[in-house]
This record gives structure tokens, sequence and C-alpha cells, in this order.
């Protein structure tokens, strides 16, 4: 039976960014000593900028850790839309400098092309992520795995290979305004750990909400009807 994680409270954002950069460095810290090289994946929009601050500050051994994104928008990095612009900005500095990022996103014809490339520089770099972020969406969104979107039963198909698909742009206003490459649920379910990192009372209620739903069409039930190792971090401030 899949139990719904607790959600751990945090009095402030950076306290609660702090202890998501610290458990994040701790498995990283753990993958490059028993495996000799670590693979972080870590989303973009507003919410991880504070804990990507804390672990590029982590005395980790950066020039053995790949970073790369768990989802981005099909936009090069001189877009402010960039994810990989955010990770590059904000996490690939400081001591973090000599991460090797692997982007998913390539100007190729298309953005399952794009996919498909993306797919294969994850497999080359190990295929398996040690310590992965995620960041929701008020419509509880997590990765590129929206409602009504077309990929979203795909992404979320436990029994797949691990791989990252292109997202179409949602129609009649629906999320997202724009294509997007996500990486699919059996990546997280292969993950040696999974932070979900939560700002607000909304994303709380929603998270709460979400975990009672259809795993084949909600991705917050999909990860615990999937058994993903999943911690729960929130912070009531905004
Ligand atoms: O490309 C993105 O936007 C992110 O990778 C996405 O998966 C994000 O985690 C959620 O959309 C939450 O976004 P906020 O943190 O901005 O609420």
């Amino acid at each position: 039976m899949s139990n719904t994680p607790q959600i751990e409270a945090f009095p402030s954002v950076d306290a609660w960014a702090e202890a998501t950069a610290a458990r994040l460095g701790e498995t990283l810290a753990a993958a490059v000593r028993d495996n000799g090289s670590a693979f972080f994946a870590g989303p973009g929009g507003s919410t991880p900028a504070p804990v990507y601050r804390h672990l590029a500050a982590m005395d980790l051994d950066w020039a053995k850790i790949a970073v790369t994104l768990v989802d981005e928008r099909y936009v090069p990095e001189t877009s402010s839309d960039s994810n990989a612009r955010l990770i590059r900005d904000v996490l690939l500095q400081d001591k973090a400098a000599a991460g090797r990022f692997i982007p998913l996103f390539t100007p190729e014809v298309t953005v399952d092309r794009a996919a498909i490339v993306a797919a294969k520089a994850l497999a080359e770099a190990g295929g398996r992520f040690d310590a992965v972020l995620l960041g929701m969406g008020e419509d509880g969104h997590i990765c590129s795995m929206f409602p009504e979107s077309p990929t979203l039963k795909t992404l979320l198909t436990p029994t797949l290979k691990p791989t990252v698909l292109g997202v179409p742009h949602g129609r009649d206003g629906m999320a997202p305004s724009i294509e997007r490459l996500s990486i699919n649920l059996p990546y997280l379910m292969q993950a040696e750990r999974v932070i979900l990192g939560l700002k607000g009372e909304t994303k709380r209620r929603v998270f709460e909400e979400q975990a009672k739903g259809d795993p084949k069409i909600q991705p917050i039930a999909a990860l615990i009807a999937a058994d993903v190792s999943l911690e729960v971090l929130w912070t009531e401030e905004g």
C-alpha cells in the first residue's frame, strides 16, 4: 500500500533551502564516495534558487558531479524562460562551478528530436540520478507533466524505460505556454533520493489533494503509487 509521505515544515525559506540543500549534498557526496561520481537533476521555475545557492556553496567534489534538469522549456539559454540559464547562473557558481552541466535543450528541428538527443545525453552520463529536486506547480504538475497534456499518460507510465519526452504547448490557453522537454516517471522511480520542495499554503493543500488522485493522470499520486522515495520539505513563507 503506498503511503503519502509526511510533509516536513520549516519556519523560513532559508531554513527550508538550507535543509533541502544539505540532504541533496549528503546524497551526492555519498555517491561520489561510493561510486566515484554523482548525478543531480533539478527543476527550473521560481522555487529552487535559494536551494541552489546553498548547494553551490557546499564543499563537494563537484568535478565528479553531473548536473541536469528534470524539465526544460524548449528555448535557448539566451531566453529568460530557460531553466538551463537558472542552473548556470545560480547553481553552477561558487564551489559548484566545476560541476558538469548536461542541458536538455538542443536547437533541433522539433522538440521531439531534441528529446531524443537529451535522452541519449542523460543515458551517456549514467542514466540514473542520485539526487533529484522537484518543484510543483499549483496545478500539481511536476517536471513538465501537465494536466490534460497529451503526453501526460506516457510520462507517468511506470513500466517504460527512463527517458526524455517532448511536451507540446497547451491548447486553448492550457499550460504549458511553450513546448517543453521532460524526464518521465521511471527516472524518478530509479533515483536514490527525490526531494519535493514546496513553498506556500496553496501548494501544501494542492499536494495533499493530489496525493489522493489518480496515478495515471496526477503526478503526485503517480510518485506515491510508484513508491518513489519521496521527501516533502515545505515552508509557509511564499
Ligand atoms: O520549468 C519549470 O517551470 C519547472 O521545472 C517546473 O517543473 C516547476 O518546478 C514547477 O512549474 C513549479 O514552478 P514554480 O517553482 O515556479 O512554482
